[in-house]
């Protein structure tokens, strides 16, 4: 049946398709069935709207709670907390752990091993941190504390698995965090004391920790008398007069270069002075495939504050591994063959590989002490033939002092030969000495110094002063004046670990036979 307001709402929908399809769907909605089903989904629609407002509300009411803050691997930062987390006892007691064959520093309560002395307090390393699989909770400073570690493995084709970690304290007060971030410094350094700490850029030009080194005692290292202790009291003069150069308006920065023969000391006072100065080392290599101006300054500019940056063989700048002028590829591919003048037929170009670096002079010498050249890092430059360096590399003001590291006088051999067979850890006076501690000594230790004694047949007989003194001055006779490096001499007496009077006696054959084979560099 039609009546008046059916033919006039007809007529509105026939000029508006909205109202028509409203219309449509009144129509649909009046069979009852349809109706209550429309209501049940509706229902549902809003309850899980409102559940989802609830968890977003919830959230954002219980983040304004907390402090979250992520972490990085890689960074330093990262670091940082995971020397904490493996110090804070919590990790001694968690029941879901990650297990780490490195020292970050925790002590772990005293367990009796029957040990021998292969297995020695160098193996004893392992730290303990909370696992991937589950958040840890824990207390800071009266306030509770979440740390989630994630491992993710990033996009692309070469994907790679990248460590992260977020941390929340239940807190509103910045300095909390800060004061977190404070003691994971502290707990990183402590851990660190007895090691220098070792990055390398990626392929990404980003810096990595690539190994902690133990320090290396700066008396291990045999130069001309004043050298090192020169090096590392300028050193340690400089890093204490930051005030001095910013009210002079001079870059507070300090270039070292080191030259020499190769096997001269060169990288091991470098890694020795890091360890006394407590610097980390970042190690910058220069012909490293891909790198350029940019990557070089990129590497240069995100280096911390105070640390010590290594440039090894910076020679090669010179040597066609790097440009002068422009960047562009230095190394051809062994198979290519190049353009024929003639017009000849040309093989197909062959990819290049990605081999050499595209640094240039005026790259480099931005790096070293350009705008972007970071303040307060040491910088030490190496290389084995200084007369090559460019000008423009060795000018006044660019490389504070420029050292020359000599072959081995006869004075550095016979201290070498000293320091190679003085009585040291395991030798028989102090194997006696530990065992004759009499109550004190413990089963453990006793075994280790009876294994120790089974082995002893195996180490350097201990020669008394007047013995050292005599078979030293023999050796040191024996070695030309600045004919062999010093890497040359520790690899003769490492063949005779420990037979001092053999390495005496074959010193002068094995002279002759290096100055045969023309190894002496001179
Ligand atoms: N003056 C030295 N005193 C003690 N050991 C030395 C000395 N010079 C070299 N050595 C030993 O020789 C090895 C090589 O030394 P190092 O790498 O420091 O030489 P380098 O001058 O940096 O050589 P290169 O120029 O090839 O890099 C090290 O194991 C080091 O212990």
């Amino acid at each position: 049946m039609l009546n008046a307001t059916t033919v006039r709402n007809s007529t509105l929908a026939d000029n508006d398709p909205s109202l028509a399809l409203i219309a449509l769907l009144g129509q649909v909605l009046s069979f009852p069935g349809l109706r209550e089903y429309a209501k049940i989904f509706l229902i549902g629609r809003a309850l899980s709207y409102l559940q989802q407002s609830w968890s977003t509300i919830r959230d954002s009411i219980w983040s304004s709670f907390f402090i979250k803050a992520s972490f990085e691997e890689g960074d330093d930062a990262y670091s940082w907390m995971m020397a904490w987390l493996a110090q804070h006892p919590a990790s001694r007691r968690g029941r879901d752990l990650q297990v780490v064959a490195r020292d970050y520093g925790a002590t772990y309560p005293a367990i009796p091993v029957e040990t021998d002395v292969s297995m020695n307090e160098s193996w004893r390393k392992f730290s303990y941190l909370p696992s991937f699989s589950a958040t840890q909770r824990l207390w800071y400073r009266g306030r509770h504390m979440s740390v989630s570690r994630i491992r993710e493995t990033t996009s692309g084709y070469y994907g790679r698995q990248e460590e992260s970690m977020v941390i929340r304290i239940m807190t509103t007060d910045h300095s909390t965090l800060t004061h977190l971030l404070l003691d994971a410094q502290n707990a990183y350094k402590a851990s660190q004391k007895e090691e220098v700490t070792v990055y390398t850029s990626d392929n990404y030009n980003d810096w990595r920790r690539v190994a902690s080194c133990p320090k290396r005692p700066l008396w291990s290292i045999i130069l001309d008398p004043g050298l090192k202790e020169g090096l590392l009291d300028d050193a340690r003069e400089f890093l204490e007069s930051k005030n001095w150069y910013n009210r002079r308006g001079i870059p507070f920065r300090r270039n070292y270069l080191l030259y020499g023969p190769p096997g001269t000391g060169k990288t091991s006072t470098i890694q020795s002075l890091a360890g006394e100065l407590g610097l980390n080392v970042y190690i910058v290599t220069l012909n490293k495939a891909g790198l350029d101006d940019s990557g070089l300054s990129s590497l240069i500019v995100d280096l911390p504050e105070k640390c010590i940056a290594i440039m090894e063989d910076i020679d090669a700048a010179f040597s066609g591994t790097l440009n002068r002028e422009e960047s562009k590829p230095t190394l051809e591919p062994a198979n290519s063959i190049s353009e024929t003048p003639q017009g000849g037929t040309t093989p197909p170009p062959v990819p290049a590989p990605q081999t050499g670096s595209k640094v240039t002079l005026s790259g480099l010498l931005n790096a070293i002490d350009g705008i972007g050249a970071q303040e307060g890092r040491i910088l030490f430059a190496t290389t084995n033939k200084h007369h090559v360096l460019d000008p423009a590399l060795c000018r006044p003001g660019r490389m504070y002092k420029h050292v020359e590291f000599k072959l081995a006088s006869r004075l550095q051999a016979g201290e070498l030969f000293r320091r190679f067979y003085a009585p040291g850890e395991g030798s028989e006076s102090e194997l006696e000495s530990q065992g004759s501690e009499g109550t004190k000594e413990t089963d453990s230790r006793r075994s280790e110094v009876s294994s120790c004694r089974k082995s002893r047949r195996q180490r350097a007989p201990q020669l008394n002063e007047a013995q050292m003194d005599s078979l030293a001055s023999q050796f040191a006779d024996a070695v030309p004046e600045r004919e062999l490096s010093m890497a040359s001499l520790q690899g003769y007496l490492m063949e005779y670990k420990t037979q001092p009077h053999s390495a005496v006696t074959e010193i002068s054959r094995w002279v002759n036979k290096e100055k045969g084979l023309g190894v002496a560099i001179g």
